[in-house]
Formats: structure tokens, sequence, C-alpha cells
């Protein structure tokens, strides 16, 4: 398959700031590359050396060519910040980016691939809300039907629903040949959609695989959480020995325990008279792979995943991400 995105050694600095300390990666035709990394870590700035939008150290090129050269149409670009003309309505946005172009899509079938249609198509920006701005703006970067699609942060903003229609969109777009270079902090996002993932920190990539290969590789291991009062020690040796345990957040875990495993877990809990609340078990993901590498916790503050975004993004208003787990407790420091 064609490397549609090469990156060699790619390097820049502001000042004595390193945002990208030598970057190497490449990207195939069709393949949907999700790159995370805590905020500052050179994500966006990644994407602007990847697009030709600031100058870098190190081999770039795009299509086979350096990123300056490509023709415009083929690509597509939503910046993390993009702040269009307050005064257009959603549908001439997106009339107006498909005027700059010989070949355009539809406008009326762009927006209504974004869920903006009716009265919203016809609101002007800056009425709409935030996820329904940050809807126009995935519109105008799909206008042009790009081959190669790059996407800062898109669905910052916008509502559950909103995002699984965008990545059932984005599915869509990749199984078509189009080529997606998408940024973001939801884990699940990037799980649910990238073939790869690439993780920065502090402007070098520290890992790439698909999401598979990092859960297994930097994930650990599935594990059992009792809500208790009981701690290992209080447990019969007979348990102990069995079992690789430990007492984490108040609760008593059992760790790399597997499905199948969980009854008889269960059972010696019972007979030990342990009196618990509640059971989880817990399959590693990506948001384990980012905690182990980053060293970060999602008590760290709002830097990760669904937490609150400066910009307008929110948690779910229970503060789950999209897959339920619990972003309040920091596992960050435990493996
Ligand atoms: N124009 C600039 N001038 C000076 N420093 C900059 C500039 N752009 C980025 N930086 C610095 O480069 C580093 C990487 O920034 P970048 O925006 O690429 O991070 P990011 O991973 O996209 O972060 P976030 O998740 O917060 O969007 C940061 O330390 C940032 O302060």
């Amino acid at each position: 398959m064609d490397e549609v995105l090469v990156a060699a050694d790619v390097r820049k600095s502001y000042g004595d700031r390193d945002a990208l300390a030598g970057v190497s990666l490449s990207v195939a035709e069709g393949e949907v590359f999700g790159l995370i990394g805590p905020n500052g870590a050179g994500k966006t700035t990644l994407v602007r050396a990847l697009t030709g939008t600031t100058a870098v150290e190190g081999d770039v090129s795009v299509l086979g060519t350096p990123p300056t050269s490509v023709e415009r149409s083929r690509i597509g670009l939503l910046p993390q910040s993009f702040s269009p003309a307050s005064r257009l309505t959603a549908r001439e946005l997106v009339a107006y980016y498909a005027g700059l172009y010989d070949e355009a899509r539809d406008t009326d079938s762009v927006l209504a691939d974004v869920g903006l249609t009716g009265d919203d198509a016809d609101t002007w920006y800056e009425d709409l809300s935030g996820g329904q701005q940050r809807r126009a703006c995935v519109a105008a970067a799909l206008v042009n039907d790009p081959d190669v699609l790059f996407l800062d942060e898109p669905t910052t903003g916008i509502d559950p629903a909103g995002r699984r229609s965008l990545w059932t969109l984005l599915d869509g777009l990749a199984a078509g040949g189009t080529t997606v270079f998408l940024t973001s902090h939801s884990m699940a996002e990037v799980e649910r959609l990238a073939d790869r993932v690439g993780l920065l920190n502090a402007g070098e990539l520290v890992a790439v695989g698909s999401p598979g290969e990092l859960v297994a590789e930097y994930g650990g291991a599935s594990r059992l959480e009792v809500e208790t009062d009981a701690t290992p020690d209080s447990l019969p040796d007979i348990v102990r020995r069995q079992y690789r345990l430990a007492a984490r957040d108040g609760r008593l875990v059992f760790e790399g325990l597997a499905p199948r495993d969980i009854g008889d877990a269960v059972r010696e809990l019972e007979s030990a008279g342990v009196e618990y609340d509640a059971l989880t078990w817990t399959q590693p993901d990506l948001e384990d792979v980012y905690l182990s590498l980053t060293g970060e916790s999602f008590e760290d503050g709002p830097a990760v995943a669904d937490a609150p975004m400066a910009d307008g993004g929110s948690a779910d208003s229970d503060g789950r991400g999209e897959n339920g787990r619990d972003r309040g407790r920091g596992r960050g420091g435990d493996r």
C-alpha cells in the first residue's frame, strides 16, 4: 500500500522549547492514524508540519511531494482553532469553501453528512452552538472531497450522538480510500476510529501501533476490582498465594484476572466471609496505555480524555467518557 504521509526526523523548536524532537512516521493510503498525547505534546505542531503550514527541520512528504507542493484540492484540513466569519450561515460557509475548488461536493449533502440540516444550516455561524460550529468546520474541511484529511480535535464540543455520526462518516471516508490523520484527547474516539495510533509525549513519538497492539504491550492486565473494606492482608493465605492482590483507591484488586476466573475469585471472597458492595471487571484499553506511557493520571486536571476543555468541549455530565469508565480515579502511578 502506498505511503501517503511520511515524516522523517521532523524537528521544530520555539526558542529553547522543542515542540517536535525528531518525529518519524508514515501513514498508508486509506489508513486512519490517530495521534494522542498530553497538552503541549506537539500534536498540532505535527499536523502543521504535515500540512506545510509551519516550517520544520527534517523531511515531510504528502502524496509523494513536499506538503506545500500538493494540489490544494487533495487536502482537507480542520485546524484545532478555526474561526470563520461569524456573519455567514453554515450553508454560506460551506458554499464559500466549495467555491475555492474547481470541483466540490454538493453543499447540502456535506451539511447533511455532519448533521446540520433545516434551520441550523441557515443560522449565522456566531449563533450556532459550539458543537454545531465544529460540525460546520468539519463540513468545510470535507467539501473538496480530499484524498488526505487532517482533523485536529474534530469532535471537541460535539455531543455524543454527533460524535458517533461523525465517526461513521469518517469510517465511510476511510473505506473509500481517504487517508485520515486525526488528533484527539478522546481515547474512546481514537480507539474506535484509528487503524494505528501514535502517542506523542514532549515532542517524541513514544509508541506507534494498532490500538490492540498498544493495549497488549502497554495496557497492563485485566483486573477485578472489589469495593470492600477487606485488604489483601485480611484474606486467608491460600487466597493470597493463588491471586495477585493489591489495595488501590480503597478497593481490593485481583490483578491479571481472566474473565473465566471471576467466579472462582468471588467464591473465595465469599468463603472467606468478605463483604463487598460492588465488583467491576476491567479490561485494559487505550486509556491505560496513555496513562502508563505518559505517567499522567486523570486526577491531574482537564488535560486528557473527555475532561472539560478550555475551548468549550466538556465531559459527559457524570464525568464519564463514551466508554463509561470513571475518569475521576487516578491510576497512572499504579503500574
Ligand atoms: N507559535 C508558537 N510559539 C511558541 N510556542 C509554541 C507555538 N506553537 C506551539 N508552541 C509550543 O510547542 C509545544 C507543542 O504545542 P502544540 O500546540 O503542538 O501541542 P499539542 O499537543 O497540540 O497540545 P494541545 O493538546 O494542548 O492542543 C507547546 O509547548 C507549545 O507551547
